[in-house]
């Protein structure tokens, strides 16, 4: 596997605190990877570490064959921050020109293309342009760079639906047919199960799951019967348990589907997949523990 981002015990801590421990994952090529975890798992402090703002406290991260942040790399990587920063008292069309100024691969059509779309006036300046817009013009510059790999950390938050929609049509479009990988972060997992092929979920600053959504889905699996509190599959690792007073609900993980007459067994959807995950992420807790 060609991997974008080779992590190995990669941690960054501020002060006392780990934002992020041990993390080892190989990011592959040419995939739109969706990064989900909960408020201060560590998913910003993982992508700025991704695109070198950050420096590793611990282990090392390579992107695009170099460590991270490298000169060399720095044209072929695109970031779109939280904040969206821009230059305020710069135009729309005026920050195009300067990426164009900076960036050897600047693809102009698509920056106009874009601006357009999205509906910006290219003379009004960047600092009195809603949320939404600045937004739209972050992306604009991180697109119209053409780069090989894409960081965009929750960039859909201050769209609209509308503009989300087609913002997430725009990406698909812009990176079929190309070797463009992506890696975004949201809390919006039905855009995620869009557009992403690869998940990473992290929580409590660790990576919990990676992998092909293909292969994930196939291998998790619903199973519902009588309630019970001891018993569960043989062979399948039990992920999340939620109990009412007459049934348990169990989401297990197990390479072939579950053979057990006491269980009815369903395929699941990628929210509860993500769900399960998410609910059981305090180290120590068992699933039984944090389903009540
Ligand atoms: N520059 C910083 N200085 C000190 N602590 C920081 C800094 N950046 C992040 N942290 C802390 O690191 C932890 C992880 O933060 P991070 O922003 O990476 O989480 P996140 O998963 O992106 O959260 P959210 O979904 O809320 O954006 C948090 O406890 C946060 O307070």
């Amino acid at each position: 596997m060609t991997a974008v981002v080779r992590a190995h015990g990669l941690g960054k801590r501020f002060g006392r605190r780990w934002a992020l421990s041990d993390c080892t994952v190989d990011i592959p090529a040419g995939r739109v990877v969706g990064l989900v975890g909960p408020n201060g798992a560590g998913k910003t402090t993982l992508l700025r570490l991704v695109v070198g703002q950050l420096a590793p406290t611990a282990g090392d991260i390579e992107v695009l064959g170099a460590p991270a942040g490298a000169d060399a790399t720095l044209s072929r990587v695109g970031y779109v921050a939280q904040s969206t920063p821009v230059y305020p008292g710069f135009t729309v069309d005026e920050h195009l020109t300067l990426g164009d100024r900076l960036n050897p691969r600047w693809d102009m059509r698509v920056a106009r293309d874009r601006v357009e779309s999205a509906g910006l006036d290219p003379r009004q300046r960047a600092g009195r342009l809603s949320g939404g817009h600045r937004a739209q013009l972050a992306l604009t510059m991180a697109l119209a760079k053409r780069p090989e790999l894409l960081v965009l950390d929750e960039p859909l938050t201050a769209l609209d639906p509308l503009a989300r929609r087609e913002f997430l049509q725009g990406l698909m479009a812009s990176t079929a047919g190309s070797d463009v990988s992506v890696v975004f972060s949201s809390h919006l997992i039905g855009d995620l199960e869009r557009i992403c092929d690869y998940l990473l979920v992290l929580t409590a600053s660790r990576i919990r799951l990676a992998g092909d959504i293909d292969d994930l889905i196939a291998s998790h699996h619903l199973l519902t019967g009588a309630r019970r509190d001891t018993g569960w599959p043989a062979g399948a690792e039990v992920i999340s348990a939620r109990h009412t007073e007459r049934q348990t609900t169990l989401v297990v993980r197990a390479p072939r589907p579950v053979d057990d007459p006491t269980w009815t067994v369903a395929g699941i959807s990628l929210e509860d997949l993500i769900l399960a995950y998410l609910k059981n992420d305090a180290a120590g807790v068992t699933p039984l523990e944090v389903a009540r």
